[in-house]
């Protein structure tokens, strides 16, 4: 077998701000509440049998809690936790180095899941459905298969594409979870909670003002209230008001809904280089000089739920709410030919993506 792999572990490196502010159990994990209490059966009932929890694919935006949720499941199983990730597990062997070192039930949890090589995925089929492991041993007219039985164990994935996970991986998840965006009381809850655990005094209202404005994702509130303190220290005052959080928020151009300046350059050049849409996500990604994925992973699905924007099958379209929050006016012609987008805008049947 080939050496042993290294464990990624991005969350849990000394300095990481993030670890300090991770909830550890289910309770004080603020919402995905039906989520959450399905989790709490399923945990609950592998316990009292005994056995390893089944598979488990959570997916959804970045920032949403993934990570974190596969960490409380293995606290609330009371077994070990084996963390590494889709792109660094290069080979058939490293996998099975993992797999074989595994302790009864314990959760190994595999981040962006949908990164894994198809050699890999493969060797991964068996282990998910068998608990067992095919292995090539030798070469040539010597080589043999040997089967070897694994521990019972969990296997939690994670990845932001559910879309490019190939289906008998898929299908192999007896939980798949998805996470949504969170509302506003619970970024308030959040952001009280997060401030509790930092010492910092914040008001009702400064809270909300920051959970108002964090794109409805947890991280990106824990990352904001990192900075309104920053701001707040230096001013001298002695707790975080909405004034504070104003402020400060203005002066990072985190914007009232929210955006940043990533999110209005992508909205802008819809508006004004490509008169409001359709335009496909490759030349959008190359305008914008920035990765296709990270257009489609992070900025977009907030825009999309916001419904400043849609995809349809000819490309982006900005829509009415795109247009008034970037107080521009369509152009005329645009309101005569896009009345054959507009079905599929409303349907959303046509999702270039799907
Ligand atoms: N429901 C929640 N309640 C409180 N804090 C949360 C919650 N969800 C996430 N967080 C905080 O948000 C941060 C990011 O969460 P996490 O790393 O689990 O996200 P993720 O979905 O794994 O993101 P990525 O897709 O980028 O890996 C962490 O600091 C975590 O403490
Ligand atoms: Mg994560």
């Amino acid at each position: 077998m080939s050496e042993p792999v290294p464990l990624h572990t991005p969350d849990r490196q000394p300095g990481d701000p993030d670890a300090a502010l991770r909830p550890r159990r289910l309770a004080e994990f603020v919402g995905q509440e039906a989520a959450k209490g399905n989790l709490a059966v399923f945990i609950a009932a592998a316990r009292a049998r005994g056995e390893a929890m089944d598979h488990t694919l959570f997916f959804g935006p970045p920032g949403l809690g993934k990570t974190t949720l596969a960490q409380i499941i293995a606290g609330e199983l009371g077994v070990g936790f084996r963390a590494t990730s889709g792109p660094v597990i290069a080979k058939a062997g490293d996998l099975a180095a993992l797999l074989t070192n595994l302790e009864p039930h314990d959760v190994l949890f595999i981040d962006e899941i949908h990164r894994l090589s198809p050699v890999v995925e493969e060797v991964l089929y068996p282990a998910m459905e068998d608990r067992a492991l095919d292995l090539i041993i030798g070469e040539g007219p010597s080589a043999r298969s040997v089967r070897i039985d694994l521990p019972p164990f969990t296997l939690i994935g994670a990845t932001t594409r559910q879309g490019l996970l190939t289906t008998p991986l898929r299908d192999r998840f007896g939980i798949p979870v998805r996470l949504n965006f969170y509302t506003h009381d619970e970024l308030d809850r959040v952001v009280t909670r997060a401030a509790g655990l930092m010492g910092l005094a914040i008001e009702p209202e400064g809270a909300r003002e920051i959970a108002r404005r964090s794109r409805g994702t947890p991280r990106v509130a824990g990352r904001l209230l990192r900075r309104v303190r920053d701001f707040a220290d230096v001013a001298g005052s002695p707790s975080v008001t909405r004034k504070v959080a104003d402020d400060a928020l203005t002066r990072l151009e985190i914007d009232r809904l929210g955006l940043d300046i990533m999110d209005r350059r992508y909205l802008a050049m819809i508006a004004t280089t490509y008169k409001g849409g359709p335009v496909g996500i490759e030349t959008l990604a190359a305008g914008l000089a920035e990765p296709r994925d990270t257009i489609e992973d992070v900025v977009e699905p907030y825009l999309i739920q916001l419904g400043l924007v849609a995809r349809t099958a000819r490309g982006r379209v900005l829509n009415d709410a795109g247009w008034e929050h970037l107080e521009m006016s369509p152009p005329q012609d645009r309101l005569r030919d896009s009345a054959g987008d507009s079905l599929a805008r409303q349907t959303g049947l046509f999702d270039e993506d799907s």
